[in-house]
């Protein structure tokens, strides 16, 4: 009798135990799908997000809580809630790897694992750093609405077509109704274009163009610039020439797809300071450079830089054996130690001792997504005010005068619209990741004067971090002026829980060439938070002298009721 009430009841305990075990691996199960599912999620038409590609948060996208706490004032910066309690959560690096894989992509993650860039990523309440700013509201505010004339293209509507066509054509349009861009000749190598009105048929690059707009090179929550980024950085090589225009060597790269982007090759360790004995003219290009400076612009929400990527590459079989160009094809070579080396022909650089070497065949490029061809989009070129006299010997005029500011603010196209602040961003930028090379910027002729600045040709950036170089802030000096958003978005970058070079790092940790070395060394991004607290003295030294430092360029704002704390 014992004995079976003994047996029942162990009985009924193994199979309680049996239910519970089921039920935790249903969990286990459970949760395994789902992390697996985000993980693994590649960024094609329907889905964005991918982890060796900088991410967009369209995911996250949220309209602008205009009950949030921004209240920032011009004078005293008082700003919307900050995340101030840092909790240190270790973050999968996993999570931030891409799921497809080729030989130099398995160099990469095990570079990543031993780095464990991973874990220096920290968390504020759930949200990593990176993700946190860009939920901020001062990274969302609404934009203008824009008008027809303020894009940069438009496709041809049927309508349109039909106008300004032939008759013969709108015969040919009616049987085929979205027939805009099918070529009819294939050329060797290049995909057959199908390209319609929809938007789904195009191909990143062209979505990129059809993206840009009088106010911003791109909007940072459009899914397409983590698709156009894998793009750039996955996309099999079928041309590469060597591009005319500037100094140094730089390729035009051709896809399947008819995309292209800018090549700057790898020319010098990552980590080589500029010689203290060189002119800044002639430093050698970055390309960590211009990786650095298009996350840098993005982080300080200009929008202004075209996206730029990194990738190794094979000299051998993305240049050498396809290049159609034969003034870089004379000039491959093997160096004594078995490497592959190639100079080009150029003004600066392009000569057998200074060549571009592969490891043997392995280099390190960037690759900048190519802006509309100039005849679609002309731009204008000017010559920044603040310009270098690029002579060893004379100064420019600027560099005797401290009242010059004051003759440019009286010149058109500086004494109206938004033309000398956006110099100013500029100088902040160039500030920052210590660029002296800026004698030009470029605008696109369609929108005249009424327009954002291209920050283009960053490759002479973070060149040194153990020194500042002051004069790179002398616009912002002599002129003491500069936008509201960018001195509120320079200050929440100065908080720990956005702190400039963690976010930063966080965003570069997103380029594919991270997981074989950082790409700002941990000196380069401290001088980030070094120099961001000069700027932000200099606009303080400037509201102590004088009233109208800050241009308003949020006043909308100041009318929403919570915000009336300011003033
Ligand atoms: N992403 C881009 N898309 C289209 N054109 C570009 C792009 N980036 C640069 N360019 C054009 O190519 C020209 C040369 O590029 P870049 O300025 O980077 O070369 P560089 O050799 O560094 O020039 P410099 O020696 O004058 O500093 C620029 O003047 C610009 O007009
Ligand atoms: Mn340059």
């Amino acid at each position: 009798m014992i004995r079976q009430k003994l047996a029942r009841s162990t009985r009924s305990i193994y199979l309680g135990l049996a239910c519970l075990s089921l039920a935790l691996h249903l969990l286990l199960a459970f949760f395994c799908l789902s992390v697996l599912q985000t993980v693994c999620v590649l960024p094609t038409s329907s889905s964005s997000s991918s982890s060796s590609i900088p991410r967009t948060d369209t995911q996250h996208s949220q309209s602008i809580s205009h009950s949030s706490s921004f209240s920032a004032a011009s004078s005293s910066h008082k700003l919307p809630t900050i995340p101030q309690n840092e909790e240190h959560h270790k973050l999968n690096a996993n999570n931030l790897r891409h799921k497809e894989k080729d030989s130099f992509s398995n160099v990469t993650e095990k570079k990543q694992k031993q780095i464990g860039v991973g874990e220096l990523i920290q968390k504020v309440k759930g949200w990593s750093k990176l993700e946190a700013l860009f939920k901020h509201p001062l990274y969302n505010l609404p934009s203008p609405e824009l008008q027809d004339d303020d894009w940069l293209l438009r496709l041809k509507t049927n309508e349109h077509a039909r106008d300004i066509g032939s008759e013969e054509e709108e015969r040919e349009e009616t049987s085929d109704d979205d027939s805009h861009w099918q070529s009819a000749s294939e050329e060797e190598d290049y995909d057959k274009v199908d390209w319609t009105n929809d938007v789904d048929t195009h191909p990143p690059w062209l979505r990129f163009h059809l993206g840009i707009s009088r106010w911003e090179l791109y909007n940072r929550k459009d899914p397409n610039l983590a698709q156009l980024t894998h793009y750039l950085a996955t996309q099999r090589i079928l041309g590469a020439v060597q591009k005319t225009g500037g100094t140094q060597l730089k390729l035009l790269i051709s896809f399947p797809n008819y995309g292209q982007a800018l090549l700057k090759p790898m020319r010098q360790s990552r980590d080589a300071e500029t010689d203290v004995n060189l002119f800044y003219f002639s430093d050698f290009e970055r390309h960590n450079a211009e990786i650095s400076a298009f996350h840098l612009d993005r982080l300080l929400g200009f929008n202004r830089i075209p996206p730029v990527v990194g990738r190794l590459i094979n000299v051998i079989s993305d240049i050498r054996e396809i290049t159609t160009d034969k003034r870089l094809s004379r000039t491959f070579f093997t160096s004594p130690a078995g490497n592959v080396c190639f100079y080009g022909r150029c003004e600066y650089y392009c000569s057998s001792e200074q060549p571009v070497c592969g490891q043997p065949h392995a280099l390190e490029v960037s690759l900048a997504a190519m802006l509309p061809d100039f005849t679609l989009a002309p731009r204008r070129s000017w010559r920044s005010p603040w310009r270098r006299s690029y002579s060893r010997t004379k100064l420019a005029k600027w560099e005797n005068d401290p009242a010059y500011c004051d003759t440019v603010k009286q010149k058109s196209p500086y004494n109206y619209g938004t033309r000398l602040v956006d110099l100013m961003d500029m100088a902040v930028l160039d500030f920052l990741m210590s660029n002296m090379d800026r004698h030009h910027y470029e605008t696109f002729e369609k929108f005249g004067n009424e327009t954002f600045l291209l920050h283009l040709d960053n490759g002479r950036a973070f060149g040194r971090h153990s020194r500042d170089e002051p004069s790179i802030l002398v616009p912002l000096q002599q002129c003491c002026r500069i936008r509201r958003s960018t001195v509120l978005r320079l200050t929440l970058l100065s908080l720990p829980g956005f702190r400039l070079s963690d976010v930063m790092r966080e965003s570069l940790f997103q380029d594919p060439l991270a997981g074989v070395a950082p790409l700002l060394s941990e000196p380069h991004l401290s001088a980030l938070d070094r120099r961001l607290a000069t700027v932000l003295q200099v606009v303080q030294t400037c509201q102590e002298h004088h009233t109208d430092v800050i241009y308003n360029d949020l006043e909308g704002y100041d009318q929403q009721p919570d915000r009336g704390q300011e003033q």
